[in-house]
């Protein structure tokens, strides 16, 4: 029986797009509930599956998040987007605000008016909100649907009402395209890597999708990490089974001149 790595406790929003999941594949593998990202993004790799936040629409793509999954061996089964909906609760006098560490980019003016209060990083929002429940100075953002009617709360705290975060869901099976609904267009997600430095390099990438009218969705540089100055694309597009053959030739094309791992053919659930 498969396992899904998720970031805990339950009921993070993470857990939530696990729900969504199985509601609309009726696929359930069995929850695994673990404390940070890495823990979800190293087990994931052997429990079976994993969920990501990839993107947000404040904070755009989560680099960290990214680089776990450059660096990892799961590929992309499908995508998610949720809703994401943030109230602050608080003790009265609060000293201390708990709020995970992607969801502070995503509240920045509300916290912009809380200077006097120390910000306490957690690696996720449920963490948050059990931190706030043991500190009787305590105050924090959360979902919404954490929050109970004897909270002392200010709701909607995030710098936009409209607020959306994109999930991964990884698994560790060989690469292959996943269609959940036969006909619809599917999404394709690439790192590429030149062999060599030299000017001209992302001309070229663009170039190659350009003559071939195949429309990218983003282009992002990550360093790689191994020297100063050195970068991979993460590069994203849709396709479709009309586009398949000219996305292989453009991919075969440019694997002479850049290392090409695609992490995922996969559809919008
Ligand atoms: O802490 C959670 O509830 C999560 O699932 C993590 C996470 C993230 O890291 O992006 C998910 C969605 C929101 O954007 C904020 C936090």
């Amino acid at each position: 029986m498969n396992k899904i790595a998720i970031l805990g406790p339950k009921n993070t929003y993470s857990d939530v797009c696990f729900q969504v999941y199985h509601h609309k594949t009726q696929h359930e593998p069995t929850p695994i509930y673990l404390r940070s990202m890495k823990q979800v993004i190293d087990q994931g790799e052997s429990l079976g599956y994993a969920i990501l936040p990839i993107e947000n629409t404040l904070e755009g793509y989560v680099q960290s998040h990214m680089d776990l999954l450059f660096f990892s061996n799961l590929h992309i089964d499908s995508e998610i987007k949720l809703e994401i909906q943030f109230d602050y609760i608080y003790k009265p006098n609060p000293k201390r605000i708990y709020v995970q560490y992607v969801t502070k980019n995503q509240c920045l003016n509300f916290l912009e008016n809380h200077l006097d209060e120390t910000i306490v990083l957690t690696e996720s929002n449920v963490e948050s909100y059990e931190k706030y429940l043991n500190d009787p100075e305590g105050a924090a953002i959360v979902p919404r649907h954490l929050v109970k009617p004897i909270d002392l709360v200010i709701k909607g705290v995030s710098d936009e009402a409209d607020n959306h975060t994109r999930f991964l869901i990884l698994n560790n099976q060989p690469l292959g395209l996943k269609l959940y609904n036969k006909d619809e267009p599917y999404k394709v997600s690439i790192v590429i890597t030149p062999k060599e430095d030299r000017p001209g390099l992302l001309h070229e990438i663009l170039e190659g999708f350009g003559d071939a009218k195949i429309n990218l969705i983003s282009i992002m540089s990550r360093p790689t990490k191994k020297k100063m100055g050195t970068y991979h694309f993460f590069l994203e597009f849709m396709a479709d089974v009309s586009t398949q053959r000219i996305v292989e030739t453009v991919l075969n094309e440019l694997k002479h001149t850049f290392d090409i791992r695609v992490l995922g053919m996969y559809q919008i659930l």
